[in-house]
């Protein structure tokens, strides 16, 4: 039988180890986005009215995250896979077990990945996987194939269909809201290649209800390092994005059948970093569990990924080098910071500007980065 992969059994917890203890949690006042009217309302898109481009732009500018309402995925579809979600965390841990994601493996079931970065434990469990190898990765859990397992594929896999289809309509909202004709969007090289290729990932995460949940985390402080996260979450606010004077949390309210949009790293590089990826974590409740489905979408693996020209103003050469996902995320984990210094590492230095080769430069090896704008990530 697998060993269980959780130190304890957060379910049946009565207190927070110190292990789990967040000394600096409280680092910032948070505030809650629906009674704060205003600047610290998280803004909110609606994609029946077609999305408009300068909202879009607006909130991509300054909060890099808003609510999506009017996306088309039907609540009662959203009800069925935090169901089946629920279900899958709440099987013994021996048989989570069996999915356990392996060492320097992206895919299956464990700890947050971000753990390694942090001295502190989180409260929550995950499972990654490709979207379109439900079927074959949940084999892991559920070797016989059975009722359940037909019933947890059929569902994530229509969810997957749904989600498939709002990325691309994403993708072309924000290829808008930059400023791109309809021209550019359908005939760009670039803008097609991104497009045709995009990849997408899911990572159900559970945070189980905690009994001191002021000391806990569910997920430290990070930016997801993708292009575009939809996160679909129950009920139950745990979700705060990282603002900056006044520095604050704040809480995004988890309203029915509303979807959350996150940028990620890679996306801040594609758009030469006119739309920023927001900071945030995730904290948990004393009263309940809560569930949460990120759909991370990005580059495939061997994509180097550069400012697109239809991004980059006039004259003026390219503010990121390119790189690949993978090797983005080695570099940010051996940075092991909170904030999201590890995009300063792509930074073409200033000085470098009207250098020959102080552009883009296409797969770049990151050895050569490591070593450069990076002085103070002691
Ligand atoms: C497709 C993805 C996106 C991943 C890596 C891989 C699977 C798991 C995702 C997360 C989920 C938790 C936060 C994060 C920061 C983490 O550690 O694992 C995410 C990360 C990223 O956005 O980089
Ligand atoms: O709990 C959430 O809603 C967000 C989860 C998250 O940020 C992530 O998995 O990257
Ligand atoms: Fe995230």
């Amino acid at each position: 039988m697998a060993a269980p992969v959780l130190d304890i059994d957060l379910r049946s917890a009565e207190r927070v180890p110190e292990t789990y203890a967040w000394a600096g949690r409280d680092d910032h006042p948070s505030v809650d986005s629906s009674s704060s009217a205003g600047r610290d309302a998280v803004p909110v898109v609606d994609l029946a009215a077609g999305g408009d481009p300068g909202a879009v732009a607006r909130a991509a500018e300054e909060w890099g995250a808003f609510l999506l309402v009017g996306h088309g995925v039907p609540a009662e579809l959203l009800a069925r896979v935090e169901e089946q979600v629920a279900r899958l965390f709440a099987l013994p841990a021996a048989t989570k077990a069996r999915a356990a994601r392996r060492p320097g493996e992206a895919n299956g079931y464990g700890r947050p990945p971000i753990e390694i970065r942090f001295e502190t434990l989180m409260w929550s469990e995950g499972y990654a996987f490709p979207a379109g190898d439900v079927r074959a990765e949940l084999r892991r859990v559920w070797p016989d194939a059975g009722d359940d397992y037909l019933r947890f594929c059929d569902v994530m896999e229509e969810y997957h269909g749904e989600m498939k289809a709002l990325g691309n309509k994403l993708l072309d909202v924000f290829f808008r809201a930059l400023g791109l004709t309809d021209e550019q969007i359908a005939g760009g090289e670039a803008e097609r290649r991104i497009r045709d290729t995009m990849t997408a990932t899911m990572h159900p995460i559970m945070y189980p209800r905690c009994p001191e949940p002021e000391r806990a985390l569910g997920l430290a402080v990070h930016t997801d390092s993708g292009f575009i996260t939809v996160i679909m979450q129950s009920p139950v606010p745990g979700l705060q994005l990282r603002r900056r004077r006044p520095d604050r949390w704040v809480t995004v309210p988890a309203p029915e059948g509303a979807l959350v949009v996150v940028l990620g790293d890679l996306f801040q590089v594609l758009t030469n970093g006119r739309f920023r990826s927001a900071l945030h974590r995730a904290v948990v409740s004393g009263e309940r569990d809560r569930i949460s489905v990120p759909y991370f979408l990005g580059p495939p693996h061997d994509m180097a990924v550069a400012p697109l020209a239809s991004a980059v103003p006039p004259g003026r050469k390219a503010a990121f080098r390119a790189v690949t996902w993978p090797e983005y995320a080695a570099v940010r984990d051996k940075a092991r910071r909170t904030d999201s210094s590890a995009l300063t590492m792509l930074k073409v230095a200033e000085e470098e500007e009207g250098e020959e080769d102080g552009g883009v430069a296409p797969n770049q090896g990151l050895a050569s980065l490591m070593n450069k704008g990076c002085d103070n990530n002691a």
